[in-house]
């Protein structure tokens, strides 16, 4: 039987082929002590200002600027005091000239006066009961006041929909009064482990297998771009039994990921399983390393991610094509990876008619990013994938890359995310790539 020959597509291709089944999910509350983590289910909007009324940021003395113009070294004034307030409370009598308020940090500033004197700069005296204080210089109208509304103004939107929920954010919906945050769904996101040479975890090594690592790599990349895992098990490379866990599983997900099986070999049924599911194949090569065997398939506009079975491969497929869709069922709008341009921090040698997405580690020096490949440059490498922050982007070419050179390189940790626009890297990289530092 002849080899099936397949066509690879370019990897933006691809990325577009499978983001026109892009789909949103629904929104449901959270308390706010569950939100981090979760991605922002409407635009979080200041529904007032901040601050909400004009307070002071010292401890001092509230007092009317305009009494305090003649006040100087060599003729201190003085003020009585005729009250005090701490924050949360609010001084409601009127204050008159040359009076004053003691004030906290934090309490409004009262009716009539304009500005605060910090409690350093004065001189506290006590005659006949009553409290006063010498002034030797005098005070701009506004001075030591935090204004209301300097913070932020009413109607200012905050984050936008779809923003990764930070502890930052957490801050904001406290302020605004989310006791219950609205968040985007986290998509069910469905994983199925391929392979008759698989071991579970807790079984000790036998000729000829290896233990199933992608499962668990793929669970907790699903949790880092903000999708719920589900994982359905290990399966040995039978057609029958994989197709029937495949069908079955496919039913309770949003979106279904395989690992291995999608290659050429005698035992990579899932070509046949997506054949049997009667499910729309979107493509099944793409001109890039590792990854090139990643397959998406699609049946009622759902999405089967038949990633590679060798473990780069099936972290860059995951990366590169399952996140940005987990992102926009999360209402971003940025929902691809950030790419960043840095300086290649070794000699990349190998040519390659393939675009190259490396594993790499990114380092700061002296302002400078440097990227630097991490491990062997297989695809069936999985140690280098630990190191890895970065995929550095080496486009397809006739010649290898030198240390020092500027790359594109993909943020993987990275929260804040990048549109489509800005994420396709071909024309940026291979302008800059080849000029040296
Ligand atoms: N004649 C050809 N052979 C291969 C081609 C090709 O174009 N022509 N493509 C190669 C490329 S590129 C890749 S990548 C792999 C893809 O293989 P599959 O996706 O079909 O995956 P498997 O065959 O099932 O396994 C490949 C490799 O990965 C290991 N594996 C599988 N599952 C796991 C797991 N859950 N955890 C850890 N490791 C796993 C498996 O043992 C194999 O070593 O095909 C090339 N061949
Ligand atoms: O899919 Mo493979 O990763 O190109 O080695
Ligand atoms: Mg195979």
């Amino acid at each position: 039987m002849a080899v099936e020959r397949r066509n690879p597509i370019k990897v933006n291709e691809a990325i577009e082929r499978v983001m026109t089944y892009k789909r949103e999910g629904s929104i449901s509350y959270v308390p706010i002590e569950q939100s981090y983590g979760n991605f922002l289910g409407e635009d979080l909007i200041a529904d007032h200002p901040i601050p909400p009324f004009d307070r002071s940021p010292y401890d001092g003395f509230a007092i009317q600027s305009g009494d305090t113009i003649d006040a100087s070294r060599g003729n201190p004034l003085v003020f009585e005091v005729i009250g005090e307030i701490g924050a949360g409370s609010v001084f409601t009598n009127t204050v008159g000239k040359m009076q004053a308020v003691r004030i906290m940090t934090g309490a409004q500033i009262p009716d009539d006066c304009d500005a605060v004197v910090m409690l350093e700069v004065v001189k506290e005296l006590e005659d006949g009961g009553k409290s006063y204080f010498e002034l030797k210089r005098s005070i701009e109208n506004g001075d030591n006041i935090s204004f209301t509304g300097e913070d932020t103004e009413a109607g200012t939107v905050l984050a936008a929909k779809g923003t990764h929920i930070n502890p930052g954010v957490v801050a904001l919906l406290a302020t605004f009064g989310y006791k219950n945050v609205p968040v985007s769904v986290k998509p069910k996101i469905g994983i199925i482990a391929t392979g008759s040479e698989l071991l579970a975890l807790d079984e000790p090594l036998q000729p000829g297998k290896i233990r199933n690592s992608n499962a668990y790599m793929t669970y907790s990349q699903i949790l880092r771009a903000g999708g719920e895992p589900i994982y359905f098990g290990q399966f040995n490379d039978d057609l029958d039994t994989c197709f029937e866990q495949v069908q079955a599983a496919f039913e309770e997900v949003d979106l279904l990921i395989t690992t291995g099986g999608v290659s050429v070999g005698d035992f990579d049924y899932l070509p046949a399983i997506y054949e049997r599911l009667n499910a729309n194949v979107l493509f099944n090569k793409i001109g890039m390393r590792p990854g090139s065997v990643t397959t998406v398939a699609e049946k009622d506009g759902k999405l089967l991610f038949g990633l590679s079975g060798n473990p780069s491969a099936c972290y860059v497929g995951f990366e590169l094509f399952t996140r940005p869709i987990i992102r926009t069922y999360l209402h971003s709008d940025a929902p691809f990876l950030k790419k960043e341009i840095a300086f290649l921090g070794a000699d990349f040698p190998k040519a390659n008619p393939f675009d190259r997405f490396v594993r790499g580690h990114l380092t700061y020096k002296e302002g400078k990013m440097i990227a630097t490949p991490v491990g062997l440059d297989k695809s069936n490498v999985v140690t280098s994938l630990a190191d890895a922050n970065v995929l550095i982007v080496l486009p397809g070419g006739t010649r290898g890359y030198e240390q020092g050179m500027e790359v594109a390189i993909i943020l993987l940790e990275d929260q804040e995310g990048a549109t489509f626009n800005h994420f396709t890297w071909n024309d940026i990289n291979s302008r800059r790539s080849h000029r040296h530092v």
